[in-house]
C-alpha cells in the first residue's frame, strides 16, 4: 500500500506471454517511484520492451496485477531521436511547457534550465537538423522530462550511438534522477545500467 500520496506503480506476480509462445517473464514484483531511475536489462527478447508497452498500459499482463496510483501522465523516448529539422533544440523542449500552460517566458526559462541540465546549453539555439545523435537523443531525454511526466518510459537510448556519445547520454540519465519523474529504461547498456538508481532485471525468473 502507498505510504504516502506520491505516484507510483506496484506490480505484484507479474507474467507475461504472447498467445502460445514462451513466457518473456513472470513472478516479477515492482514497486516503482518517483525521483528514481530503473533500469530494465536482460538478454535480448526477454520482454523489455514489452514490459515498457505493460507499464504503459498498452498491453495487458498475460499474469499478475499492475496498479499505477496517480500516474496521469506519461513520456516516451525511443531510440531514434524525432524532431522538427528546422526548429531549435531550445523550442522542442519549450513546447510540451506552453502546452501545459506556461507563459513563453516561463516556458523559455525552464527549457534553458533542462537544456543546461542534460549538457545542450551550447545548441539551445542550434536547429534540430544540426545536432550530432546524441545531443538528439539528449534533447529527447529533455523534452521528456521537461513535461514532467509521473512516468517516463525510455527505450534503448543509446543503441544508435557509439561510445562516447553514449556516455554523454548515460550522464543526462544519471542527471534525471530526482526530477519528480519515475524514469524506466530498457537498455544493454551497462553504462546505462549504471547511471540508473535502480536495476529490474529479466531472464532470471522466467
Ligand atoms: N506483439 C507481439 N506479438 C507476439 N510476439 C511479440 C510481440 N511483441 C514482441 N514479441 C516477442 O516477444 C519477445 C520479447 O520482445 P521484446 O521486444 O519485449 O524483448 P526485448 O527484451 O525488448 O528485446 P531486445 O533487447 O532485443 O530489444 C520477442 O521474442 C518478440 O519477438
Amino acid at each position: 500500500m502507498p505510504v504516502d500520496d506520491a505516484p507510483q506503480v506496484v506490480a505484484a506476480g507479474l507474467g507475461h506471454r504472447f498467445t502460445d509462445g514462451p513466457w518473456l517473464f513472470s513472478e516479477l514484483d515492482l514497486a516503482l517511484r518517483p525521483n528514481r531511475t530503473y533500469a530494465l536489462v536482460g538478454p535480448s527478447g526477454s520482454g523489455k520492451s514489452t514490459l515498457l508497452s505493460i507499464l504503459a498500459g498498452w498491453v495487458e499482463p498475460a499474469t499478475g496485477s499492475l496498479r499505477r496510483d496517480g500516474i496521469d501522465s506519461i513520456a516516451w523516448v525511443f531510440q531514434n531521436p524525432l524532431g522538427v529539422a528546422r526548429r531549435t533544440a531550445e523550442d522542442h523542449v519549450a513546447l510540451p511547457l506552453l502546452a501545459r500552460g506556461h507563459s513563453h517566458r516561463s516556458a523559455r526559462v525552464e527549457a534553458r534550465t533542462m537544456l543546461a541540465r542534460v549538457g545542450l546549453s551550447h545548441v539551445a539555439s542550434a536547429p534540430f537538423a544540426n545536432l550530432s545523435g546524441g545531443e538528439a537523443q539528449r534533447l529527447m531525454l529533455a523534452r521528456g522530462l521537461a513535461s514532467r511526466p509521473d512516468m517516463l518510459l525510455v527505450d534503448e537510448p543509446t543503441a544508435q550511438l557509439d561510445t562516447t556519445t553514449a556516455e554523454d547520454v548515460n550522464r543526462a540519465i544519471a542527471a534525471s534522477a530526482g526530477h519528480g519523474s519515475i524514469v524506466v529504461i530498457a537498455t544493454h547498456d551497462r553504462r546505462t545500467r549504471d547511471a540508473c538508481t535502480d536495476v529490474i532485471e529479466l531472464g532470471r525468473s522466467a
